[in-house]
């Protein structure tokens, strides 16, 4: 058989669902993606929950799970799940780091917790925080300090009072003679700390300074903060400033020498930069951290076994093996991964299993285009067309067997919220669609399109009783991808069990080369 060069384009955010209102794909003007779709063979793959290794079906997709499901071929307990196996089992608490951080918090010094604050399940879950802070008195911590990130990004758009509550009366249902616990400091996921793959250091310093040195705009409360910045700037959780908790001018728990510090996200790309920057020494150089306390810190998970980022954690992390991209090293097959800064990680990191490093060195090419640093739906194309100009380069150069790439559109203009340029991403992603045919056409090539969970498919929450205005809905979906094979002549299943894992064997067979033994299978039902 001819070996053709196989192009996988993901997405990112982009689900079916028959419903037109708010639904962003239905809504945008797509000629080439409806054309594939009406005239190639494709079919319906699941991309969230347990077919992804979710605790549950009603847990949404995400791009971790997506990608690493998509990257390994086989379905892994995510570490949603492994969280909450590791506390219910107590091992978590009988770990040495968390035996360590607890008799370090003891004799005047604080626990303190920093993380996103919300059920999402995508980087966290309050309940793990909750369980955290229980165990923590019951082994004798005394004072605890919890530093939240107000999330609206996997949760509804300003639900963040929601969870302040909770954790406030959960907290308060502690509190005694002995024990001390409240919340220090916070902010919006999208403004401090949970910057990723490198896009915007400036965040991370400024969540530093607050969590940390408790510089920044004083409240007395979280709601107080919360309500006052609601009025002022009108913005969304998501977006809300940084603030300090404060009494008489002090703030309520700056982190000092000797206090332990836990990162309760589960997710690591979020958690990479902060982690580095209370884990590195003197070779940290990515912003002034000003006097660095000594502290225990720790990670709930290891979120790189490559870069040892964090160096102590809390649960072992899943341990992916046998990667599509493994396979194909093995093989000789020479692989591309393009994508802009939002996305890079996903398409390599995630895609090999939370690996930073490369297999080969010689048959990996990773290519990374800067993304802008400003709300996208400012820019709802974002750099779609630059990705599409290296991405036909590197399919015309002839180099490449394999060849992969993430469009964010869908996803990070969905979750801004605002439909109109949601639909404007979707449309730019069709644009490059449209121009990579043309280039996979000319060389002969096999064009795979498929995506990592859904978001622009739905843009509006449902509505509450006696609502009038549909009110935006900033999170992934439930619904299932696309999986669609043009440039080839085959016939394809349509089990309803089907999804992201199967890939990689569809891959393989496209490829010619053998899949691993290890994964789901094809979703190839004939090759004719
Ligand atoms: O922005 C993120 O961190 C998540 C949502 O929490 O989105 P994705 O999984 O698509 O990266
Ligand atoms: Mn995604
Ligand atoms: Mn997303």
């Amino acid at each position: 058989m001819e070996k053709r060069p196989v192009i996988l384009v993901v997405m990112d955010g982009i689900g079916l669902s028959d419903k037109t209102l708010g639904n962003a794909v239905k809504m945008a003007y797509k000629p080439t993606l409806d054309m594939l779709w009406e005239t190639c063979p494709h079919t319906e793959l699941r991309a969230h929950g347990l077919a992804v290794g979710l605790p549950t079906d009603g847990d949404m997709g995400n791009s971790e799970v997506g990608h690493n499901a998509i990257g390994c071929g086989q379905i892994y307990s995510q570490g949603a799940k492994l969280v909450n196996e590791n506390i219910e089992s107590g091992e978590l608490f009988q770990s040495k780091t968390w035996k360590e951080l607890v008799e370090g918090a003891k004799d005047g010094h604080a626990m303190h917790f920093i993380g996103l604050l919300s059920d999402g399940n995508v980087h966290s879950h309050i309940k793990h925080l909750e369980a955290l802070i229980k165990e923590a008195k019951a082994e004798g911590v005394k004072k605890v300090r919890v530093h939240i990130l107000l999330d609206g990004r996997d949760v509804p758009e300003t639900s963040a009072l929601t969870y302040v509550d909770e954790i406030e009366n959960f907290m308060n249902g502690l509190n005694d003679a002995d024990f001390d616990a409240r919340i220090a400091s916070g902010g919006g996921r999208m403004q401090i700390t949970m910057d990723r793959y490198e896009a915007n250091w400036p965040m991370v310093e400024e969540g530093w300074n607050i969590h940390v040195h408790g510089k920044g705009r004083q409240f007395a409360n979280a709601t107080e903060a919360i309500e006052t910045y609601r009025n002022e700037t009108g913005v969304v959780d998501q977006d809300l400033p940084g603030f300090v908790i404060a009494e008489n001018g002090q703030p309520v728990g700056l982190i000092e020498d000797g206090d332990s510090v836990i990162l309760f996200n589960f997710r690591g790309d979020r958690a990479q930069e902060i982690c580095r920057a209370f884990d590195e020494d003197e070779e940290f150089d990515k912003f002034d951290r000003g006097n660095k306390p000594d502290v225990n810190f720790a990670g709930m998970l290891q979120y790189d076994a490559d870069l040892n980022i964090p160096k102590r954690y809390l649960t072992e992390p899943p341990k992916i093996k046998y990667t599509l991209t493994e396979q194909l090293v093995k093989e000789g097959i020479n692989e591309y991964a393009i994508s802009e800064t939002q996305k890079f990680g996903h398409v390599t990191y995630f895609w090999n299993g939370n690996r930073s490093e490369k297999f080969s060195e010689d048959l990996e090419t990773y290519v990374q285009v800067d993304s802008d640093v400003i709300p996208f739906e400012q820019r709802p194309w974002m750099k779609s067309a630059e990705i599409t100009d290296k991405l036909i380069e590197a399919i015309e150069s002839g180099k490449y067997q394999f060849l992969r790439t993430n469009y964010p559109n869908g996803d990070m203009v969905g979750h801004t919220g605002n439909l109109e340029a949601t639909i404007i991403g979707v449309e730019a992603v069709d644009l490059a669609l449209g121009r990579i045919l043309k280039a996979v056409e000319k060389v002969n090539g096999i064009l795979l399109v498929t995506a990592d969970h859904g978001n622009a498919d739905e843009m509006y929450d449902k509505p509450k009783e006696g609502e009038k205005v549909h009110k935006a809905k900033t999170s992934h979906t439930l619904n299932k991808v696309p999986f669609i094979v043009y440039g080839a002549d085959v016939k394809l299943k349509h089990d309803d069990d089907m999804g992201l894992s199967d890939i990689a064997a569809t891959v393989c067979q496209l490829l010619d080369v053998k899949p691993n033994e290890n994964w789901r299978p094809s979703i190839i039902e004939e090759m004719k």
